[in-house]
């Protein structure tokens, strides 16, 4: 049984993230969603809680009928130490052997640890980036094509763009 792990912020889950992940399950057995800065809500960066990053995600999944016994989704917080990140996320997660992720940092971290890893094909980054989108919500531009249809309709069901416009104080 194989299995990855693919972290991120996904603030939000765009259709770049679902496409990765696409790609990584197609390697694997099962792939653990790690989402990153578990503690972080409410800022310019990171405007959403994990919790609703999870339902973002799950609805993203269940929309695009992947199996979702092969997916785990499992919040982390940041540490201070960069240098035993790797191991504090192997103690929260099932066991791994593969890392996904096209974050330099991350990739150098979990190489330094032993784990073997795989940079994803960047799937059209110029639109699919999550600080383009976070920009589109506060401009009010068009986000809507960049997730997943029940990813829009779960951000506006908690007025999460307004949360946003509202954060950086550009709602008037
Ligand atoms: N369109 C994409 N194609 C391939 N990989 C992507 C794409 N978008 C993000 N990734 C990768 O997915 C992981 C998690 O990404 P992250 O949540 O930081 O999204 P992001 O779009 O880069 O967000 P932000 O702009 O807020 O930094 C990272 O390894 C990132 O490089
Ligand atoms: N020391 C740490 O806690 C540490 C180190 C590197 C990455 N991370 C996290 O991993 C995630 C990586 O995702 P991004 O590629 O979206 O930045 C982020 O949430 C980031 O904060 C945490």
């Amino acid at each position: 049984m194989l299995r990855g792990i693919y972290p991120g912020r996904f603030q939000p889950f765009h259709l770049g993230h679902l496409e990765v992940l696409k790609w990584g399950l197609n390697k694997v057995d099962e792939l653990i969603v790690l989402v990153g800065s578990a503690q972080e809500s409410h800022t310019l960066t990171n405007p959403f809680t994990a919790g609703e990053r999870i339902e973002m995600i799950r609805g993203t999944l269940i929309e695009n009928e992947i199996d979702l016994s092969k997916i785990i989704i499992i919040p982390i917080p940041d540490i201070l130490m960069n240098s035993v990140w790797a191991h504090h996320v192997s103690m929260y997660v099932p066991s791994f052997s593969i890392l996904f992720a096209r974050n330099p940092l991350v990739v150098r971290i979990f190489k330094e640890a032993g784990y073997s890893t795989i940079i994803p094909p960047a799937f059209n980054r110029e639109k699919y980036n999550s600080t383009l989108i976070r920009k589109l919500m506060i401009t009010n531009g068009n986000w809507k094509d960049l997730v997943s249809e029940s990813t829009y309709t779960f951000i506006k069901s908690i007025k999460g763009d307004e949360r946003l416009k509202e954060i950086v104080g550009s709602d008037k």
